[in-house]
Parts: structure tokens; sequence; C-alpha cells
């Protein structure tokens, strides 16, 4: 069994940019994002179960889901985001063990990349470690506006759909600090990446 350092955080703490940064170091990176894209692309493997479940209109002329529109249903009534999270949860997380399990050798340690890894006890279990990337909401909400061009209300909503900064804290092992510059990781993840060597070493 590899060992599993869970990376986590609000959405647009800043994990891709991390991510990239061990990825660098030749650590293989699980993203649990990449794989509901995957599942959800023309062809995806949950196509069928969504349009089954809200019906043709979910999907594109290309049979991609409609990510607006669901991203509008879903953020807006909790209901709906537990019917949508039935069918890709389980699914997402059946590839992530995949991935997980054939990682190259060469990657000492693997990072499983989980948006909603402090909310899910079973992510939770998986993982022997949690790293949580932080910085201040109001940080959070002008990244994903100026990435997305989101309005601020829909990003206070999908916030609210997720565990508090407080309670990702208090979860966590490890914290990395993204409140400043990007010049500011490589350094923090240096010496992470320098521990879980170490701590990898002692258990596999
Ligand atoms: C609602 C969807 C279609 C919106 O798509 P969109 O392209 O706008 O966003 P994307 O998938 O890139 O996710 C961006 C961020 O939104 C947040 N987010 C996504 N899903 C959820 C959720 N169910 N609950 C809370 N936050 C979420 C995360 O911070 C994530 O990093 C999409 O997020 C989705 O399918 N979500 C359900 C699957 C899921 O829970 N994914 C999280 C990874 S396990
Ligand atoms: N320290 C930083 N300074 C300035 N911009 C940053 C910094 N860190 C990340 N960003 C930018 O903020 C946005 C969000 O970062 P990133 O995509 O890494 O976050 P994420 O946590 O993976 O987001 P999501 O949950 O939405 O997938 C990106 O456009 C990224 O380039």
């Amino acid at each position: 069994m590899p060992y599993v350092v869970g990376l986590t955080g609000g959405i647009g703490s800043g994990k891709s940019a991390v991510a990239d940064l061990f990825a660098q170091r030749g650590i293989t990176v699980v993203d649990t994002d990449a794989i509901a894209h995957a599942l959800t692309a023309p062809g995806g493997a949950a196509m069928p179960a969504l349009r089954a479940e809200f019906g043709d209109t979910v999907a594109n002329a290309d049979g991609a889901l409609d990510r607006a529109a669901m991203r509008a249903m879903v953020f807006a009534d909790p209901a709906a985001r537990k019917r949508l999270e039935a069918i890709l949860h389980p699914l997402i997380r059946a590839e992530s063990e995949r991935q997980l399990l054939q990682r190259p050798a060469e990657s000492a340690y693997a990072i499983l990349m989980v948006p909603l890894l402090v909310e899910s006890g079973d992510y939770r279990k998986r993982v022997n470690r949690i790293a949580v990337v932080d910085c201040a909401e109001n940080t959070q909400i002008e990244r994903v506006m100026s990435r997305n061009g989101l309005a601020r209300s829909e990003i206070e909503r999908i916030l609210a759909a997720q565990a508090t900064r407080a309670e990702r804290l208090a979860a966590a092992d490890d914290v990395i600090d993204n409140d400043g510059a990007l010049a500011a990781l490589p350094p923090q993840i240096e010496r992470l990446h320098g521990r879980y060597l170490e701590l990898s070493h002692y258990v596999s």
C-alpha cells in the first residue's frame, strides 16, 4: 500500500498550484477534480446515470455534462447536490483507488487531491496524513472570480457547501500557507516533500 498524503483546501485555495510542485518532484498526484471531469466528458462513464437521474438536458450537444447549468442547480439546492454526489462519488473513489495502486515505484508516496477530503470519512480513513492549503476566504473568492468569471454570490454558495476554514485547519497535519505570492509555495513544498519521504520510508 503506498503512503498517501491527502491534499485538500477550499475552492480556489491553490490545491492545483501546490500539486504541480509535488508532481515536479516526481510524486504521483491523483486529482479527484480531474477524475470528475473525465467521468462527465463526452462519452464519460457517469453520463448515462446522470441523464437518467436529471434528464437529457444535463448534457450538451457533444454529450458532455453542462457544467454551468449543473453548478447553478446543485449549489442552490442541497438535495440535487446529494443526487449528483450519489452518482459521482463512488465512481470517483473507485478510479482514484485504481490510480493510487498503479503509481510508479519511483514515486515514494502519492498525493491524493480531494477538495472534499475533510468532509468525507472514507477519504480521511484512506490517507496517512492530511495537508491543507490555506488562505483567507476573501482571497479564495477573488482568485475564483478572476479565474472563472463567476459572480461573488455564486462562489459564496459553493463555499457554503464546503467545510469551513476552521474545520479544515482542525483536521490538518500540515498547513500550506497560500495567502502570499506564488513564490512562497516552493520552499514550503520542499520542506514537506522531505518530511513525506522520511515518513513513507518507515511504512513501506
Ligand atoms: C457541480 C459541477 C458540475 C461544477 O463544475 P465546475 O466545472 O464548475 O467545477 P469543478 O468540477 O472544476 O470543481 C471546482 C471546485 O468546486 C468545488 N466543488 C465541486 N463539487 C463540489 C461539491 N459537491 N461540494 C462542494 N464543493 C464542490 C471544489 O472546490 C472543486 O475544486 C462539478 O463540480 C461536479 O460535478 N461536482 C460533483 C462532484 C464532486 O463532488 N467533485 C469534487 C471532487 S470529489
Ligand atoms: N499565491 C497565489 N497568488 C496568486 N494567484 C494564485 C496563488 N495561488 C493560486 N493562484 C491562482 O488562483 C487560482 C486558484 O488556484 P488553484 O487552481 O491552484 O486552486 P484550487 O484549489 O486547485 O482551485 P479549485 O478548488 O477551484 O479547483 C488559479 O487561477 C491560480 O493560478
